[in-house]
């Protein structure tokens, strides 16, 4: 393990200084494209323009025969496009397979002063991560790029969320984590054949009435992610890391995409993957607090002052705890805000009513 005091210096001669913090940059949705695809590749402009992340995806959904190709057609995309204030990620190939020496090589020297993130998905632990931090920071420095390319870990393997703590906090360039909650089944022979959400068998049922235990009990589903969501969401809360929800792969299902990414931003998490344009202004609408909270947060915000002692507001006690999560929520809109005009009017009438 190195020393605390060289976890901050470059791991290569000339490589950018690490950063100290992860910047909070809106990552409402992280919209996944396949480079290869014409059709896709041609939309990149227009989508760009409504998400916050545009990712150009390697690994898994590209066909084995495409997988330069797709290569090739991220680098002519970032170098033909102007992203403007959104970010520009890619997912490499898993660190076992033989595209991904050459996935890392050509993206950080052609295009590594356009990329924020590399998602880096199958991640088992951190010397995973390790592998990475050190191989960018040498290509880094032959690129010359002057700011470290940060590094995004899908959480995908049962053995990734028994080391989810290490992977965390394994390098200083650790931006987030994402769930994969398809790759996670497989790995954990869960026996599911879908990508993410519920499913109908996963239920509690209610208890036999008194003395008619033939009347029909209702049943419940339950949520097969909450578990790793949480678990997830811990780890990347105490490593000052942002958590995601991955991927939901039934594109026609967008009231159940609703309700897991609500689930996940509920519990902490700050985006999820929007796999179909579909999907984009359900994790846009989802991933914003709603106008009312914002409001709500302000006026018990105002009410406490600097923050500490006990007032009731509404019939409900605020208190120093309640102070912060309403901070949570106002500083939340507040970077919102600041990239989502049509939000920050929404924010401003809820306030004013
Ligand atoms: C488990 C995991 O790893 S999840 C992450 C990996 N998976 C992915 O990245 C999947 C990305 N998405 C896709 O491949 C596609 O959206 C699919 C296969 C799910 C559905 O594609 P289609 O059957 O073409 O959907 P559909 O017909 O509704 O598409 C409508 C239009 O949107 C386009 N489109 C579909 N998905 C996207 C996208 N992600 N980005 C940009 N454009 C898209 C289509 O090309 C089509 O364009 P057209 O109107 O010019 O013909
Ligand atoms: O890569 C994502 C997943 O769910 O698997
Ligand atoms: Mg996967």
């Amino acid at each position: 393990m190195r020393s605390p005091k060289d976890f901050f210096r470059p791991l290569a001669v000339g490589a950018p200084t690490p950063v100290r913090e992860i910047p909070f940059r809106p990552s409402r949705m992280i919209h996944f494209f396949d480079p290869s695809n014409e059709k896709m590749a041609a939309k990149v402009p227009s989508i760009a323009a409504q998400v916050d992340v545009l990712l150009g995806n390697l690994e898994d959904a590209v066909q084995a025969d495409r997988k330069e190709a797709a290569r090739d057609g991220l680098v002519a995309i970032a170098k033909a496009t102007d992203f403007g204030e959104t970010q520009l990620w890619t997912r490499i190939n898993s660190l076992d397979s033989p595209w991904v020496l050459d996935d890392l090589l050509t993206l950080v020297t052609e295009i590594g002063h356009k990329l924020d993130v590399i998602m880096v998905p199958k991640v088992e632990g951190a010397e995973d991560i390790h592998y990475v931090d050190r191989l960018l920071a040498q290509l880094e420095a032959k690129a010359g790029l002057e700011r470290p390319i940060l590094v995004h870990a899908i959480l995908e393997t049962a053995t990734g969320v028994a080391n989810v703590e290490e992977i965390a906090g394994a390098s200083p360039r650790m931006q987030g984590i994402s769930l994969g909650p398809a790759d996670l089944a497989a790995s954990r022979r869960m026996k599911t054949t879908r990508v993410g959400g519920g499913h109908p068998g996963y239920l509690v049922r209610e208890d036999p009435r008194p003395g008619d235990t033939d009347a029909p009990r209702a049943t419940h589903q339950q949520d097969l992610w909450h578990y790793t969501i949480a678990r997830m969401v811990d780890a990347c809360a105490a490593h000052g890391i942002l958590p995601y929800y991955g991927p939901f792969g039934d594109i026609r299902d967008t009231t159940a995409c609703e309700d897991q990414f609500r689930n996940a931003f509920l519990l902490g998490c700050v985006g999820a993957w929007s796999l179909h344009p579909v999907q984009i202004d359900i994790a846009k609408k989802v991933f914003s607090p709603a106008p009312a909270e914002v409001a709500w947060a302000r006026k018990v915000i105002a009410a406490m002052g600097d923050g500490t002692g006990a007032v009731m507001i509404d019939g409900k006690m605020q208190d120093d705890a309640t102070y912060k999560q309403c901070q949570v929520v106002a500083t939340l809109a507040d970077a919102l805000a600041a990239r989502d005009p049509e939000l920050r009017d929404a924010y401003a009438a809820a306030e004013k009513e």
